[in-house]
């Protein structure tokens, strides 16, 4: 039998691919969820459901992906907009603010998602929290030579931050962009948009994973009576 928590991530990204209209520019985002969206939407360009689709990807990841789906890919410095964007959460609060990061790509998922007309944003029931930072910790990309004086900031800000480790690798996890992650404990996030503008004002700082603000539709994955179910909050 297949398993719950994978079924219920599938039943989520083809929810989300479902909304996918034809001629239209879509922001392909990263994660195991997003994957499925992926490749639904593939399958949907395949069967001829869908039409005249570019994708735009949030990662390396999102881009391997995105061609092995047969998805057309092109960037940003060529499209003039996106219309609709698929990514995943680790954290969504009850105004659909979210931290993003746990795969370390919430900088170029916070362009594209940004820039999106609809931004929509498929997760598990898990995901859903009261406050910020209660589950998750919140990623910070760093420049490389920054990373000592912007972790002692984070920590003047009230953070426990942590240099994150690759697994099966030596060493730091390296981003698509050459940088490293600190992801940092709050004991509470209780304003956001502040935090997020305040972390990113510390030199050496690229992006944090804090969206505020962003996101129009988030499809909630659940498992009732053994079955995977959709709903959209
Ligand atoms: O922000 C992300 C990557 O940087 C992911 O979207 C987030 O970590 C959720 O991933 P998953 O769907 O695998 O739980």
């Amino acid at each position: 039998m297949s398993d719950p928590v994978v079924m219920m991530k599938q039943e989520v990204g083809k929810a989300a691919a479902a909304r996918v209209k034809s001629d239209s520019i879509v922001g392909l985002g990263t994660g195991s969820t997003t994957a499925y969206a992926i490749q639904y939407i593939g399958e949907r360009l395949q069967s001829g459901d869908l039409k005249n689709i570019i994708g735009v990807t949030t990662s390396f990841q999102a881009e391997v992906l995105a061609r092995k789906y047969n998805i057309p890919l092109s960037t940003l410095d060529v499209v003039d907009r996106i219309d609709i964007a698929i990514d995943g959460a680790d954290e969504v609060d009850p105004q659909k603010n979210l931290i993003k990061g746990g795969g370390a790509a919430h900088t170029q998922e916070k362009i594209v998602d940004s820039l999106a007309e609809q931004f929509i944003v498929v997760v598990d029931g898990g995901k859903l929290v009261d406050k910020l930072g209660s589950t998750f910790l919140l990623p910070v990309e760093v420049i490389p030579k920054a990373v000592v004086p912007v972790m002692r900031k984070l920590e003047q800000l009230g953070g426990k931050p942590d240099l994150r480790m690759g697994v099966k690798k030596a060493g730091p996890v390296v981003t698509d962009q050459g940088n490293l992650v600190v992801d940092v404990k709050f004991d509470s996030i209780d304003d956001p948009a502040t935090l997020e503008k305040t972390i990113n004002n510390i030199p050496g700082v690229l992006e944090n994973g804090l969206f505020v603000g962003v996101t129009d539709v988030v499809l909630v994955g659940e498992i009732i009576d053994n079955k995977p179910v959709v709903r959209e909050i």
